[in-house]
């Protein structure tokens, strides 16, 4: 039996963190992008990875970042990995010693097995849907426009939720389902039931 990986995106509250690590949560995403409502400070950051424990990957999400801003977050964040979720090439991505996620904006036309070869240092590929404003919109794209095999660990995201990751993880097998809208109340601010629900929802499809 395989067992699907989780990552929670977005964290903001300590509250929230423990929710998710005591949920089963194998991955936390925290955005280091600052338009986003859910962007935390590289101070903020830290203080809530002090509650992150071994064995729970700690994930640092960009958008087009300037390199010099990454490598100033990893002064202060004990990150793990980082998620790349704008237009960056790979080279942008490579360089700061971590393995990364290339995040692919799906939507009609995107050729995926292309996409994913021109990232051929990233660990995994990410699939979202596209919308403005980059990610954590909560909205599903087409699962039909994933093709068999990318060559690479695929983690499924966007407008995944408790009501519809089962089925998600059933069609599609992913490596790994990401989410942020669907286990919160308001941008930002996670539940804990949803999360749960969610997590429930995931080991159900795993069987
Ligand atoms: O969360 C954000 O505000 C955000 C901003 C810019 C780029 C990406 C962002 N979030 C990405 C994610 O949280 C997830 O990787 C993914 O998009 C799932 O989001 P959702 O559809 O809300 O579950």
């Amino acid at each position: 039996m395989k067992r699907t990986r989780i990552k929670i995106c977005g964290l903001t509250r300590e509250s929230d963190l423990v929710a998710a690590v005591e949920a089963g949560a194998d991955a936390i995403g925290l955005v280091f992008y600052p338009p986003s409502p859910r962007y935390v400070s590289p101070t903020r950051a830290a203080e809530l990875t002090r509650l992150i424990p071994p064995f729970v990957t700690t994930v640092g999400l960009f958008v087009e970042p300037k390199a010099g801003f990454v490598r100033e977050v990893l002064t202060q964040v004990p990150l793990q990995m980082l998620q790349f979720h704008g237009d960056e090439s790979a080279a942008a991505c490579e360089g700061f010693g971590l393995p990364w996620l290339k995040a692919a904006r799906m939507r009609p036309g995107i050729d995926l097995v292309k996409f994913a070869a021109s990232y051929p240092s990233a660990a995994g590929i990410l699939l979202d849907a596209f919308v403005e404003g980059y990610g954590g919109g909560g909205e599903t794209f087409d699962w039909n426009l994933i093709p068999g095999d990318l060559g690479r660990p695929m983690v499924l995201s966007g407008g995944l939720s408790p009501e519809n990751v089962c089925d998600a993880v059933r069609r599609v097998r992913p490596w790994a389902v990401d989410v942020s809208s669907g286990v919160e109340s308001a941008k930002g601010i996670k539940d804990a039931a949803l999360i749960a629900a969610f997590v429930q929802g995931v080991r159900n499809a795993d069987g």
